[in-house]
């Protein structure tokens, strides 16, 4: 069964749902900076709750804000959004958020992980709602600063006040997500295609996919400079126009002899047995599994992410990439 989603735009949303109440911003990284300031010059009442002085401390200083303690910032606040990173999330509001609760307060997240796999099981006198912007962080900020910005999902956990709604889609709307257009989903759609669509495709599907490419150049005995161009890249430009025009622009774009190849090979590299492992991470995303994974890994201090970073890192296709950054750097278009 396919659901036809609701989408809402600027013209049918307002900011004064959420004006003059007092929004705290808890951590100041990807999301955190971008949320902030867009609301901010959206004209709203912002405070950035962090937990001790440090890098985020300084950044949110030199953009302008007085940030204070995580607790200083839930107990003057009537919207508190989680922006630190998921696997913070429980103890923060376990230590710093739960214990300042007060009837009327609004529980934001921009991902679902916590509350759909119960994390955190928020009492029922606050509203939990979920604006989950569907790009990077610095995206988010720099789309706004140029007039646009990047679409999200929207959901609504809890409706205690019964204007939650209302209150998400203005919050939508500060950080420009209405200006492209927001769509309604639930906790759980939300968390579960978010988190399929990173580890499948977004992050680890594509870094792979180029990574593994590369290798299979370099080991054949190519050079790593003209692996790199070509399977690395060379990406962004192919990226680029499908996400202006479509699949359909992108083969366009290229000669026949890769439309022909690509489609005698794409679907033998990506095949059924591909497809299977996706379904097969999905199962893993629904039934909790990769979630208590994650969990654990995290509890023992990360070290399968702490050596994926470093593998990366130090590998032969990135040491190339460093290698032809200022080429890339001079070809960038001046405007
Ligand atoms: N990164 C992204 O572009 C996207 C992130 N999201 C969601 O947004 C939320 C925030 O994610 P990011 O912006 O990636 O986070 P991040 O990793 O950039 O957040 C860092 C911030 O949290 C603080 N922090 C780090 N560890 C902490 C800890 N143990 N306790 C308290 N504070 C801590 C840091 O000082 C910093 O201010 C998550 O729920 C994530 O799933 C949603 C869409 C995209
Ligand atoms: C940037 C984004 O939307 C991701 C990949 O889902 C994330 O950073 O969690
Ligand atoms: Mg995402
Ligand atoms: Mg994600």
């Amino acid at each position: 069964m396919i659901n036809i989603a609701k989408i809402y735009t600027e013209q049918e949303t307002s900011l004064n749902p959420i004006m003059g109440k007092r929004i705290a911003v808890l951590g100041y990284g990807s999301q955190g900076r971008a949320w902030a300031l867009n609301l901010r010059d959206s004209g709203l009442d912002v405070v950035v709750g962090l937990e001790r002085q440090g890098r985020s401390w300084e950044q949110a200083k030199k953009d302008g804000f007085e940030p204070v303690s995580t607790e200083d910032a839930v107990k003057k606040a009537d919207i508190v959004i989680f922006l630190v990173p998921d696997m913070a999330q429980r103890l923060v509001y376990r230590e710093k958020v739960q214990p300042y609760l007060r009837e009327g307060m609004d529980l934001v997240f921009a991902h679902g992980f916590n509350i759909h796999y119960k994390l955190i099981e928020p009492p029922n006198f606050v509203d939990v709602y979920m604006i989950a912007p569907k790009g990077p962080g610095p995206t988010v900020r720099d789309f706004y600063v140029k007039g646009g910005g990047v679409p999200a999902l929207v959901a609504i956990q809890q409706d205690t006040s019964k204007n939650a709604l209302s209150k998400a889609l203005a919050i939508a709307k500060g950080i420009g997500a209405t200006r492209a257009g927001v769509i309604e989903t639930t906790f759980k759609e939300e968390t579960e295609t978010d988190l399929f669509g990173e580890q499948t495709t977004l992050v680890g599907g594509v870094m792979e996919l180029m990574r593994s490419a590369f290798q299979t150049l370099v080991e054949a005995g190519y050079q790593p400079e003209v692996a790199y161009f070509e399977t690395i890249n060379e990406m962004k430009m192919i990226v680029d126009i499908v996400y202006e025009k479509g699949f359909s622009g992108m083969l366009k774009a290229v000669s026949d002899t890769a439309k022909y190849g690509g489609y005698r090979v794409g679907k033998e590299v990506i095949n059924d047995e591909v497809r299977q492992k996706m379904k097969e991470a999905l199962d893993r995303i629904r039934n909790g599994e990769f979630a208590n994974e994650w969990i654990e890994e995290y509890n023992r201090g990360s070290p399968a992410l702490k050596q994926l970073m470093n593998d990366v890192d130090n590998s032969l296709e990135e040491q190339t990439g460093r290698k032809l950054k200022e080429l890339i750097e001079r070809g960038k278009p001046k405007s």
